[in-house]
This record gives structure tokens, sequence and C-alpha cells, in this order.
């Protein structure tokens, strides 16, 4: 069990208010010029991953005090509750246990007394054998053709990292071995689009849905199934192109699937925190075995690395409690991720769930009300395309928005000179924001070129930067398999921390389950042209309007 505390009672909060006073009007400009070490006191090294967090507003004693919240917090013991499968998701009586899954060092970890590492190996195992037999070309569809065509259908979690890692991996699918296509959307435009690029003969579909009852799914699902059906003509074909990954047998074979092709996992691993389990099988099939198993282990070294080093030199407790600092002492409310790698460019889109599902909560681990700031909203887009974007609101407007900066030291496609043109912007934007411009600056700058002091006087306001804007810069070697899955285990343990030091619960998500309850209300009342007045006013309105304008 997670110890509860009230966060805003632990002594280092109250210390942390009053440090913030004395600092809040500091500009990062001068905490530079203060500190030629700078650089050196506020990065870390972890594998190729280097993390430099001093262009934050932050001196050695905010860190030192946000340490001490850690642990005041007993960070340190909830991360061993965590690794060790004590049921830390309380409200759902489950342990969490992504960890498991990518334990390569294979040490015992138990669940109500019995150990997980054998079942989880032994799904890896089917995972192996079939992602070989599928990618040989020995496998075979229903006409004796191999398969060309991999669908996941899946939404949230059975979705968002696979389709995250399968994009940034890309270049390790070069051998063009299988198309991957991904169909989450209930709407059928999207089932339809991915419909009109395969064939039923070479395409295997999987089904991917831990519960295998989620409504967007099963309706994809089942009209992949027809499609499929009425050119097969046989359903004992379906054997050998649906597959699925989830955790519900029964509900499995009540869909027709072979058992042979079901891929499960378990109720302790989150469906945001999936993409090591079986639902990873579509990375898998694109990458080959061997790059999943390294994607695997790099994930693993983070977690060795998130639980074996102090706190003051472990990156996702840095990253988590300079987001603390933001969050709850400056009022930010929301953090942007910003990767300059077009592979990565779902990366943030990944994290928008994995954090938002996660840390979206307003009751603390007692069930009261909490009366502080939680998860921040995520969002992002790769760099330089967000430059042209909404970078202007980052570097001018009223809101202080935290960026993490991310790249790779080395392109996996060099051209030319695109990737230092990338670099030279990865490095000019968080100098940019944390120096800004000052008025006399841009009024030499309109001097130079040769406007008078009147066309300076009324410009310069505009062409000012205030600067003191904060970022995180994410420098790694190279997108590698091992390098991506320790990234994503850096988010995945920042946003674990948070929840402990907020006192909340990160892995229920039942703010997802009202959406679904309306909907299944809603439905049976479209079947007909009958007027609706069950609900507000507004509701029926658009209801009406929606059956009035089907009308022919
Ligand atoms: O894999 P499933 O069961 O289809 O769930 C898909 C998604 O459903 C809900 O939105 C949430 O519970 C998500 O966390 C989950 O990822």
């Amino acid at each position: 069990m997670l110890a509860n505390h009230r966060f805003t009672t632990l002594p280092a909060f109250s210390e942390l208010q009053a440090h913030f006073d004395t600092l809040k009007e500091r500009h990062m400009r001068d905490l530079f010029a203060e500190d030629p070490e700078r650089f050196t006191t506020f990065s870390r090294r972890f594998e190729d991953i280097l993390l430099d967090f001093s262009k934050n507003r932050i001196t050695a004693e905010t860190l030192q005090l946000l340490l001490q919240l850690a642990e005041q917090a007993e960070l340190k013991s909830a991360i061993g509750k965590m690794m060790s499968g004590d049921k830390i998701n309380r409200t759902e009586d489950r342990a969490v246990l992504h960890v498991a899954l990518r334990n390569r060092s294979n040490t015992p970890i138990l669940v109500d007394g019995k150990d997980v590492m054998p079942d989880v190996n032994d799904v890896l195992a089917h995972m192996k054998s079939f992602t070989e037999q599928i990618r040989s070309g020995e496998w075979k569809g229903y006409t004796g053709k191999a398969i060309t065509d991999v669908v996941n259908i899946g939404i949230g979690g059975s979705d968002l990292g696979p389709v995250m890692v399968t994009e940034a991996l890309k270049p390790y699918a070069d051998d063009k071995k299988l198309r991957v296509h991904f169909v989450s959307n209930v709407d059928g435009v999207h089932i339809y689009e991915t419909l009109q690029t395969v064939q039923p003969e070479t395409t295997l579909f999987l089904i991917a849905s831990k519960t295998f009852t989620t409504q967007e799914t099963m309706t994809n699902a089942q009209t992949a199934r027809q499609w499929f059906l009425d050119a097969a003509k046989d359903e004992a074909a379906i054997a050998k192109h649906f597959a699925a990954l989830s955790t519900n047998q029964k509900d499995v074979a009540k869909f027709g699937i072979d058992p042979a092709n079901m891929f499960g996992f378990w109720d302790w691993v989150g469906g945001r925190y999936s993409l090591w389990s079986a639902i990873g099988l579509s990375i898998a099939l694109y990458v080959g075995f061997d790059t999943f198993e390294e994607l695997l282990a790099g994930a693993h070294a983070m977690d060795q690395h998130f639980q074996n080093t102090d706190l003051d030199q472990n990156l996702p407790v840095i990253l988590a409690l300079v987001g603390i600092w933001y969050n709850n002492f400056f009022g930010a409310q929301t953090e942007a991720i910003l990767p300059y790698d077009q592979y990565m460019h779902r990366f943030a889109a990944y994290f928008q769930q994995g954090d938002m599902e996660s840390n979206g909560k307003s009751v603390d681990r007692d069930g009261n009300p909490v009366d502080y700031q939680t998860g921040p909203i995520i969002w992002g887009e790769p760099g330089t395309n967000g430059q042209h974007a909404f970078y202007q609101l980052i570097h001018q407007g009223t809101k202080l928005i935290p960026c993490d900066f991310l790249a790779p030291a080395i392109s996996q496609r060099p051209i030319g000179e695109h990737h230092k043109i990338l670099m030279a912007n990865f490095f000019a934007q968080p100098e940019a924001l944390m120096n800004g411009k000052t008025e006399d600056e841009a009024g030499e700058e309109l001097r130079k070129a040769g406007k008078n002091e009147d066309e300076i006087k009324a410009l310069a306001p505009f062409k000012a930067f205030s600067g003191n804007r904060p970022t995180n810069s994410i420098l790694f070697k190279k997108l590698t398999p091992r390098t991506l899955g320790s990234l994503i285990a850096l988010y995945e343990h920042k946003i674990f921390t948070q929840g402990i030091i907020w006192d909340i619960f990160s892995f229920d998500q039942w703010g997802v389950e009202l959406g679904k309850q309306l909907a299944s209300r809603i439905l049976p009342e479209l079947h007909d042209n009958t007027a609706v007045s069950t609900h507000d006013s507004s509701t029926n309105g658009l209801m009406n309007a929606f059956k009035d304008m089907r009308k022919e």
C-alpha cells in the first residue's frame, strides 16, 4: 500500500513557497551570468541521453528543496512498491507492472505470491515465433499467399503506443517485410480508407483491446471481419487472418479468433503502459522481434536507473520535480513536448494519454478533493514545424509554458545540411526562450537596420522578448530502439513520480468511463425518427436536428 500524505503539508512544500517568493522575479540570464558552471550543475547523463535542465528558473537550493519534497513523499519506497508488484493501483485493486514486461534480467516479480515472469516470457516467446512466421512468409493466408499488411485495430492505449513506436522506428523496417496500418476511430471513414489499401488474402488483422469490449474497437473489428468474410467466404479462414491482443479470453473466443492466435496480458498492465506487452505485436511484426527486444531492453535500463539511482542523479525524478516547480508554484497549466525528430512526430500525442489519463485526477489517495494543481495539459508537435505555428505564444504570450526539447545528435537519414539546420534550431530556441531580448537590444537592431529614433521607439516594444521561459533539453545520440525505450520509460517514471508526490492514483482512469456510459444510453435513441425529450434542452435540440437533417 502506498502511504498517504497531504502534498501541501509536506514541510518542503512551505519551504518551496517561501523560496519561490525570493526567486520568482529572478531572470535566468542573471543566473547564468553568476555561475559559469550552471550547465555542469544542472545536467545529467544516462547512457546516450543527456538531460540539460539548466535553463530552468531554479537554483541549487530549489533543487535541494524539490528533492526533499520527493523524499518526504516517500518516493523511494513507492518506487520499490511498484517494482515489487504491490497493488498500488488501489481503486482497481491491481499491481502496476509494465516494468515486468521488459524485465530483461528476469528477476522474479510476485503478484499474490506468484512470479509473473514465466507468463511474461511465454507470451514473448509466442510473439517471437508468430513474428518470425509472418515476416519470413512461412505463414500463409487463405489463398496460400504470404502476409503483406498488418492492420492493428485498437484505440487509446491499444493504439497510440504502437503508432508512435512504429513511426519512430521506421528506419528499422527498411527491409520492408510488412506494411502496418492503424485503425482507431469509430468513424467508419478510418476503416474504410484503410481497407481501400489492403487485400483480404494478404492482410493480418490484430484486434488490440485489453478488455475486448471497447465499442470503437469491437465495431471496427466486426466491420473488418465482415469485409474479410465477403472475400474469403469461409469462417475457417479467419484463423489465418485475425489475431487478438487482449486479457479477455472469453470474448476473444466468442469473436471467433483461434485461441492459438491470442496473445494475452494481465490486469496489472495499464492500457497506456501496454506497448511493452502483446499490444506491441504490431511493432514486433514491423521492425522484427530482435528490434522489439532492444526497445524493451532500453526501457529496462531506465527502470533500473529509476529504481537504483540517487534522487538527485535520477533523470525521471528530476524531470518530475522541475515539472512540479512550474505546475504548483509558478501556476503553469501546460507543458509542451517538442521533439526535433520527424520520426518522433507522435511522441507528444502518446504522452498526452500517458500523462493526462494518469495524472488528470482531483481526489487524493484518501479520497479527498485536492486543493492544489495535479497533472498538466500535455501537448506538442515536432520542431521545426511548431516554430512556424505556435511558438509565437511561447516566446511572447502571457502564459508560462515549460517546454521539453528532444533531439538526436545523429540523424537516421543524414542528407546534406538538413540535420545541422534542424539542430541549429534545436539549440537556438531554448537559448532565445531563456535570454529573451531587451527593448534596448531590439532598438539597437532596428538602428542597425536603418530605422530612425521615432521608428525605433514605436517598434522596439513589439520586438522585445521577456525571456526567462524555461526549457529542458534532452539530447541523445541516435533514435535507436534502445534509446527510444529509455526515453519512453523516462517519461513514464516522471508521471509516476509526480503522481506519488501529488498523492493521487495514477493508474486508474474512471473519468473515461462516463463518456462510454452516456454514449451507450444515447445510441438506441438514434435508431428511429422519434423526437427525443429525455435529455437537457441542448442535447435534445441537437439530437432532433440531427434526425431532421437526415430526413430525405
Ligand atoms: O484496450 P481497451 O480495453 O480497448 O481500452 C482502450 C482504452 O479505453 C479507455 O479509453 C481507457 O481505459 C484507456 O486507458 C484504454 O487504453
